[in-house]
């Protein structure tokens, strides 16, 4: 491989491959004289469309090609929105860089409410997402949930097509495809606690290829860094993958972290919340410390009640 290239596995959805195209801007921007290419290519979880993720099951459904692509030589980094990269990588792969985190709420999309608590008893409510469907059906237990599948545009097509009142969409992927005025209401972190990573994008790449480990070095923003691990870190100990109720979201002031984390039912007539403070630097024994937490109240029986299904 020339000194002078990186090639980045991305799936070919268009939030991918602008967190892509974002990765080999900078890569180019710092690196003058850099070749930076795009290796487009399908995954398991984009062509499993029809059927509800949570269902699918299976952790790192949009990773495992871009991986291969890796290990075998034929991409050297891949992109990831950090919600969707499973806690453990292959051997041989690892996590090099986390960059700066762009909104990490979920977005209230409707073309006639402004906020979830505008809608009309019964509104239907379009997520595929258990943590978003848990947190509005405690906060609306007459709200109608109905699946929604699909990248970002697909979706909006389909809230467009009347099937649904509302959806909620991270507000991350809204702002990066320039559909930013497509959000009607942000939903604060207290409302809807967010998924562990959401907004970030991390990047990935061979362990031991220290050429692009150095090239990629200068994307990295140490805050973002200490935010997610701490809420990563939750998410781990309580065995999490992405489809299942729980939310996780890490803030820093100073040197001082707080991290919220809520486990929830589906149905939303379970949730059980809680917070932990601490220095920045003890982001994974903070996530781990809350963890315990959550389920020394009565976390484990929801989950296991979850999985089970
Ligand atoms: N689950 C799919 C996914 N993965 C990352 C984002 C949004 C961007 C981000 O969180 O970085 C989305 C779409 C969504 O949840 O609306």
């Amino acid at each position: 491989m020339s000194e002078n290239t990186i090639r980045i596995a991305t799936r070919k959805s268009p939030l991918a491959m602008w967190q892509a195209e974002f990765v080999k801007a900078e890569l180019e921007r710092i690196h003058p004289g850099l070749v930076v290419e795009l290796l487009p290519m399908s995954t398991k979880g984009d062509v499993i469309l029809d059927t509800p993720l949570a269902k699918v099951g299976g952790k790192g459904l949009f990773v495992k090609e871009l991986e291969v692509a890796m290990l075998e030589g034929r991409a050297d980094i891949a992109v990831h929105s950090m919600k969707d990269v499973p806690v453990d990588f292959p051997e041989g792969l690892g996590l090099q860089v986390i960059c700066e985190r762009e909104d990490p709420r979920d977005a209230f999309v409707s073309n006639t409410y402004k906020s979830l608590s505008e809608l009309p008893q019964g509104a239907v409510v379009g997520t595929s997402s258990l943590r978003r469907q848990c947190q509005i059906r405690a906060a609306r237990p007459d709200l109608v949930i109905k699946d929604l599948r699909g990248n970002v545009g697909t979706r909006l097509a389909k809230l467009d097509s009347g099937d649904y009142d509302a959806i909620i969409l991270a507000a991350a992927g809204l702002i990066r495809l320039k559909l930013e005025q497509r959000i009607a209401g942000f939903i604060s972190s207290e409302e809807s606690l967010p998924a562990n990573g959401q907004g970030a994008v991390g990047i990935e790449c061979r362990t031991d290829d220290e050429r692009v480990k150095a090239l990629l070095a200068p994307l990295e923003h140490l805050e973002t860094r200490y935010r997610v691990l701490a809420e990563r870190a939750m998410n781990t100990r309580l065995e999490g993958g992405c489809q299942v109720p729980i939310g996780a979201y890490a803030e820093i002031e100073g040197d001082v972290m707080t991290l919220r984390g809520l486990v929830g039912n589906p149905d939303g007539s379970q949730i059980i919340t809680g917070q932990v403070t601490g220095n920045k630097t003890q982001a994974i024994e903070l996530g781990q410390a809350l963890a315990d937490d959550l389920l020394s109240r009565g976390a484990k029986p929801i989950l296991d009640a979850v999985y089970a299904k």
